[in-house]
């Protein structure tokens, strides 16, 4: 899987690059091919305009007659018989085939192509403008731009319609019309490119059934008879037309019932996770709430009195706070290197298992090598500021994630919510506490929300968020739920520390109070 952690794609890259050398040596030795082909043309072209002239009297010249002898009988056979176009084709084809396993899969091309849908829904993109590589997003007032690239991609017919051919699959016609329309548009009046895999009528012929699909049967109609414009003899179209034509008699002013999203079991919180997405950190502010302080913190733990850590309480309930500038350049270069090679697709408590799932995008790693000094000096850090014990069994090993292309977690909770979680298999109670280390910036996109809590923190470099996800009695803080809004652009990593309830009986005091 390469679409889901950023760090594949960007090797996806280097690949690409390589294809580009041997495509250069292919074109290079075609033209050579080519330039013989065409100097052999030249050659007999010239003897029969210039030295024949039509007349066979010529051939009286046994020098004449004899290459002409020649030609047919070897030179011919030995131009329409070449293999070198075909060698050529092979070794631009093994260059290809060489990195096999490394190149994308069709799920690969998907997972890509549901990221973008996920974006356009999750940031309320407007696909028009996406489509020529510009990020906007619908307000009430009119259009604001979320990011501005460097450079704006457009994308082309055929990647619309691969994107909008997604959707249409999974019967999503709500994503499907307006990529297909964009693809249709783009496909409008363009001859075709070898490297597409859709053509116009592919483009139409999924449109026009996307709005039949959902009710809009005059433009099925209207768009079925401009394929049919391409290919006339299209017999399932030609069915398809009459059937169109045969329902407008009996309803003509059926217009269809609209475009409606698909509703995702997950997300009944969706209103709230993509507004919180959307707001990029929007959580109150000190002078919002005079509880909701920023200090240098020790906790009275002397590791901490030369360089206390910056702390920001983001919310009382659940406590949540931000310790900026946690985390150095170098350490988090380090964790990110040394991640890297065991980076796994990222898998969520299903039943008493584990397993990937479409509402977690990412690549993690677990970092057990406590001989790396980088790791154990950050658990040291975490215990100061946290007061917990955060050795292993009692914290979990650093969990390190790389989101890949449109990477998100949608809501959820960190601690177990049932008895049977894998969250308890390290018998050490639930985990108690969550401590997240941002380990890169995004350039926009990312920001973690809280959903019930109804505020989200902005990625933020270097920084680290703690929050309780225990109430004192044990019992799971249902205002924890929370989200990583999905990346728009940027390569977001994070680290997780878990804390678990035992090894704390001295560190943080549970209570016998049911309601506390
Ligand atoms: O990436 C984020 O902002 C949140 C990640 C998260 O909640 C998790 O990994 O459990
Ligand atoms: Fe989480």
């Amino acid at each position: 899987e390469i679409y889901t952690s950023l760090v594949n794609v960007k090797h996806a890259i280097s690949l690409e690059r390589k294809l580009i050398d041997s495509l250069k040596s292919y074109i290079e030795l075609e033209s050579e091919r080519l330039q013989d082909i065409r100097r052999f043309y030249a050659k007999v072209s010239h003897l029969h305009s210039e030295v024949y002239q039509g007349q066979t009297s010529a051939l009286a010249n046994p020098l004449l007659a004899f290459t002409l002898i020649k030609r047919l009988y070897s030179e011919w056979p030995n131009v329409v018989y070449s293999d070198d176009s075909v060698e050529n084709l092979q070794g631009l084809r093994s260059g290809y085939e060489l990195d096999g396993s490394a190149l994308p899969k069709l799920e690969d091309l998907q997972g890509a192509a549901r990221a973008l849908l996920r974006l356009q829904d999750v940031y309320s993109l407007q696909v028009s403008a996406l489509v020529r590589g510009h990020f906007l997003t619908a307000t009430d007032r009119g259009t604001k731009e979320v990011y501005k690239p460097l450079v704006s991609v457009p994308l082309s017919g055929d990647d619309c319609f691969l994107v909008g051919k997604v959707a249409y699959e999974q019967e999503d016609y709500y994503h499907s019309v307006p990529w297909l329309e964009q693809s249709v548009h783009l496909f409008r009046g363009h001859s075709r490119d070898p490297e597409n895999q859709g053509t116009l009528e592919d483009a139409l012929d999924h449109l026009a059934f996307s709005h039949f699909k959902t009710g809009n049967v005059s433009y099925a109609l209207s768009l079925s008879q401009e394929l049919l414009h391409h290919d006339p003899v299209n017999k399932r179209v030609l069915q398809n037309v009459e059937k169109y034509e045969k329902l407008l008699v009996v309803r003509p002013h059926m217009k269809g019932n609209g475009l409606r999203r698909p509703t995702s079991k997950y997300l009944r919180t969706r209103q709230a996770y993509e507004r919180l997405c959307q707001s990029h950190g929007s959580h109150p502010r000190h002078f919002q709430n005079p509880r909701l302080i920023c200090n240098y913190f020790t906790g009275g733990n002397p590791g901490l009195f030369l360089c206390p850590a910056k702390r920001e309480v983001l919310s009382l309930q659940p406590f949540v706070v931000l310790y900026h500038d946690f985390i150095t350049d170098t350490e988090a270069e380090d964790i990110k290197m040394i991640a890297r090679p065991g980076l796994r697709r990222s898998v969520v408590a299903s039943g008493e298992r584990q397993a990937t799932a479409d509402y977690r995008i990412s690549k993690s790693a677990w970092l057990k090598d406590s001989s790396h000094a980088v790791t154990g000096k950050l658990d040291q850090r975490i215990a100061m500021v946290t007061g917990l014990n955060v050795n292993h069994p009692f914290g979990e090993y650093l969990q390190v994630v790389n989101y890949g292309i449109g990477g998100h977690y949608e809501p959820h909770f960190d601690h177990a919510t049932v008895p049977t979680s894998p969250v308890y298999t390290l018998n050490t109670g639930n985990r108690v506490a969550t401590f997240m280390i941002y380990l890169s910036s995004v350039e926009a996109g990312g920001s973690t929300a809280f959903i019930y809590a109804n505020f989200s923190v902005p990625v933020d470099e270097k920084a680290a968020i703690f929050w309780w996800n225990l109430h004192r009695n044990g019992e799971g803080d249902v205002d924890t739920l929370h989200a990583g809004c999905p990346v728009l652009v940027g390569d977001k990593w994070v680290a997780n520390k878990w804390i678990h309830e035992y090894g704390q009986e001295f560190n943080h005091r549970c209570t016998l109070n049911p309601n506390e």
